[in-house]
């Protein structure tokens, strides 16, 4: 192991990340509540406003992705549709099956300009979580509980009010509700047995009310659906924490944009388009894992430098009050001062350490396992 690599992997650089996403973000939230009386004065100015402050959250996540831990993201697409990309409204259905999936969409998300302002269909826990899910409050991020009962005004309500979004977004959609497992999978496809419908083999079963309903309260505003299918060469499943060590992986990105209107209005025609679509889905995983790649050229998406600027300014802002206090804390302060600063250093990093923990599968949620469709 190199010099850079073990200094990489250190838990010192860690804390530093750390502490400059924490304490950045934390800044940022602030400035986002400091943006609610623009709301009532001028509502696009005040969300624009709102999609460059959240850029400085994201793109920091980008910036760890893309240089600190070198990972390439490789796109595979029909050039014919690539200059769409980033120039109109879309609603992107991803696989669910790596930890670090919603990184890899951010990086792409910023390489073609909607960082700031892209969505997602986010379960309602998330929004409680300090930073992302504070930002994602002032997004206009739409949350749901997974009970339908519930979600269904409350869903079509935070999805009607996008329809007048002043900048171009993509809107994420997981639409099997939770990370692929094994006893999932095999639960989804019991139920996919009951229904009548084929057999998938590398997706969980695809609930289908959340697609439709997004495809309906959005007709009009956007303009395709983006199929997209994530991998990772050599069989890998990066983590967050790989990635905060420095661990260099590679991503390859299928991605097929189909034109909204192509997409029946019907609840259950549309329902049986999600279906067919996640059939198709799982024909190009199995030809990825055959074959290495996906149908269709590699098209080239280059990486900006914007996240690694936006990283270093807010590294400086953050990490020197830090550096002053710490040597004045050192030179003149007392026991207890210390202890203060140390007891809240170990509850930041704990606080950082849990936020990690909610992108992995194992500590995922029992959505999706038998007897437990909500849990
Ligand atoms: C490359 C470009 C990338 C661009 C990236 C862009 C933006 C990035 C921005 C942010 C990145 C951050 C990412 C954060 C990630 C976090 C994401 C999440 O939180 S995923 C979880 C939340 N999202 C969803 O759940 C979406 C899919 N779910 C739905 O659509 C649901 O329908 C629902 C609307 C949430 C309602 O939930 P509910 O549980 O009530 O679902 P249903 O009503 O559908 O369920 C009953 C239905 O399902 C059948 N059923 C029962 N068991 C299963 C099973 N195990 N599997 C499948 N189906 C099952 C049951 O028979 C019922 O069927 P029917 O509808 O026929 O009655
Ligand atoms: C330098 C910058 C450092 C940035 C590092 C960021 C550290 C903290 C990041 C935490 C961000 C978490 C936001 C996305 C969380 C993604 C988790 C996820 O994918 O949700 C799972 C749901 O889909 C379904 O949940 P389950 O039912 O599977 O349970």
């Amino acid at each position: 192991m190199g010099l850079v690599e073990l200094l990489k992997s250190h838990i010192l650089c860690h804390l530093i990340i750390g502490y400059v996403f924490l304490a950045s973000g934390l800044l940022v939230n602030l400035l986002q509540l400091c943006t609610l009386p623009l709301w009532w004065f001028n509502k696009q100015l005040a969300r624009t406003v709102n999609c460059r402050l959240a850029y400085c959250i994201s793109s920091q996540g980008v910036a760890l992705l893309d240089w600190w831990s070198g990972t390439k993201c490789t796109l595979y697409t029909d050039p014919k549709d690539y200059p769409m990309y980033g120039k109109e409204n879309g609603i992107v259905v991803l696989n669910h099956n790596f930890e670090v999936d919603f990184l890899c969409g951010w990086s792409f998300c910023e390489r073609f300009g909607v960082l700031g302002s892209s969505k997602v269909l986010v379960k309602k826990e998330l929004a409680y979580m300090p930073v992302i899910g504070w930002m994602w409050y002032f997004l206009e991020i739409v949350f749901c509980k997974r009970k339908w009962e519930e979600d269904r005004i409350a869903v079509t309500q935070s999805l009607k009010k996008l329809r007048d979004y002043p900048e171009n977004f993509w809107f994420l959609l997981f639409c099997e509700g939770t990370r692929f497992t094994a006893q999932k999978h095999q639960i989804s496809m019991e139920v996919a047995e009951k229904k009548g419908l084929p057999k998938l083999k590398h997706h969980l079963l695809p609930r289908t009310k959340g697609f439709w309903v997004t495809v309906q309260n959005l007709r009009g505003s956007v303009v395709a659906v983006y199929d997209t299918v994530l991998n990772f060469r050599n069989n890998e499943t990066p983590t967050l924490l790989g990635i905060l060590s420095g661990k260099k992986y590679h991503a390859d990105l299928y991605v097929r944009r189909i034109p909204l209107e192509s997409i029946p209005e019907g609840e259950a025609e549309c329902a049986a388009w999600l279906h067919k679509l996640y059939q198709e889905k799982d024909n190009f995983q199995e030809e990825y894992i055959q074959t290495g790649r996906y149908p269709g050229p590699i098209v080239n998406s280059p990486q900006r430098p914007w996240p690694l600027v936006n990283w270093l300014c807010w590294s400086v802002l953050v990490l020197y009050p830090l550096g002053v206090f710490l040597v004045s804390l050192v030179s003149t302060g007392s026991t207890l001062s210390i202890l203060v600063s140390v007891a809240f250093c170990s509850a930041a990093s704990l606080v950082f350490r849990w936020m990690i923990g909610q992108t992995e599968i194992s500590k995922g949620s029992g959505y999706g396992n038998k007897g437990n469709n909500n849990g």
